[in-house]
């Protein structure tokens, strides 16, 4: 695709969690396009990096074009000297506590990444001379009991739990913004969206994991909390592939990225376990230490706007994506027990 606003043949993106999923997806399709990358970490005695470590070692030219910087979301000093220095086209903002169970244990650590961390940042391009287009990730917990089904970019925004009202004053700060400082801020609006690299505490990977480590002779059970909860679970990759169109448009804009439909967390379970062989009721067990004190039940989006005005359309299932993130963990347990 073209990119027409570059006045550089190599455009130059920013990516604060880079280490995460969508990072690491976007990061491989970005370089990929022939971006130089630049990401902020955190410093940590850890070093390992299990979903960037492989894009070093699988092609010469990332080495060459992806660098990662060290910086918290609260270190506002360094994150504008990292800013002034690489002069991003594109800054994708990506980083959080995202998880929404932790968000009722730790809500102001929750809303100093997640709401703050969006804030300082959005200060900080507000007094840059070269403006790069920047992406929120936001969710769609901000809709929180919505009025209305499917929700869309107008859907008022009635979050319910501590992680939604964190991302609720992110999403508006970065309307107001957009509105009164003319910056070029975009929400990507995003549904569950999974993938082989999602985080292991959340319940998707969860399932994954322990199918196939039963099926393996691994493990011999699952604990988890409530089965109810419907969600509209699409596809990690094609989710970032949106997030870099929203940037590529002429004006700023917030899109809903979903796949319109939901599926509860039963019927995925099953649609795991089945995939390998096995009837998840021979395995469950259910402890309320899983359950939430408040659940969005129902939340599902409309992406006509994203369709639209993006050309993108979501590809993969919830059920598709079951059986391909059990296969994925059948096969990266088979590569450990062989290389051990
Ligand atoms: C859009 C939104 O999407 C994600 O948030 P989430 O929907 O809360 O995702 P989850 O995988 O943690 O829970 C999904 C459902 O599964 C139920 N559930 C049952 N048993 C367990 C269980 O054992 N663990 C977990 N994690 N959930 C469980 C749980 O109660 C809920 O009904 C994040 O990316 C977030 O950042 C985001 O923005």
């Amino acid at each position: 695709m073209a990119l027409r606003y570059f006045s550089s043949p190599m455009p130059t993106a920013l990516i604060t969690g880079i280490t995460g999923q969508d990072g690491s997806y976007l990061t491989e399709q970005l370089l990929d396009q022939g971006y130089t990358v630049h990401g902020l970490v955190r410093r940590t005695s850890n070093t390992v990096r299990s979903r960037l470590d492989p894009l070093f070692h699988n092609k010469d030219v990332y080495n060459k074009n992806l660098f990662l910087h060290y910086a918290d979301l609260d270190d506002t000093t360094t994150i504008r000297r990292i800013l002034v220095k690489t002069q991003p086209d594109e800054l994708y903002h990506l980083a959080g506590q995202s998880h929404v169970g932790a968000s009722f244990d730790i809500p102001e650590s929750t809303c100093q990444f997640t709401a703050m961390g969006t804030l300082k940042i959005l200060e900080i391009l507000r007094d840059l001379e070269k403006q790069p287009r920047f992406l929120h990730i936001s969710s769609s917990e901000i809709f929180g009991r919505p009025d209305e089904s499917p929700q869309n970019e107008h859907t008022p925004m009635r979050p319910v739990t501590p992680y939604g009202v964190a991302k609720t004053f992110a999403t508006q700060m970065v309307q107001l913004y957009r509105e009164s400082f003319g910056l070029f801020a975009c929400n990507a609006i995003c549904y569950n969206h999974e993938s082989p690299r999602r985080g292991e505490s959340f319940v998707t990977r969860k399932i994954t994991k322990a199918a196939a480590e039963i099926s393996l002779g691994l493990s011999d059970e699952i604990v988890l909390g409530s089965l109810d909860g419907r969600r509209d679970w699409g596809s990690a990759p094609e989710y970032t592939t949106a997030m870099h169109l929203m940037l590529q448009q002429d004006a700023p804009d917030d899109y809903v990225l979903a796949t319109g439909q939901t599926h509860s967390v039963e019927e995925f379970l099953d649609a795991a376990f089945r995939s390998v062989g096995l009837d998840y009721q021979d395995h469950l067990q259910q402890n309320p230490k899983y359950m939430r004190p408040a659940e969005v039940t129902r939340l599902v989006g409309d992406p006509t706007h994203a369709k639209k005005q993006l050309g993108w359309t979501p590809a993969t299932t919830a059920l598709d994506l079951a059986k391909q993130m059990t296969a994925a963990d059948v096969e990266s347990l088979k590569r450990l027990a062989a290389s051990s």
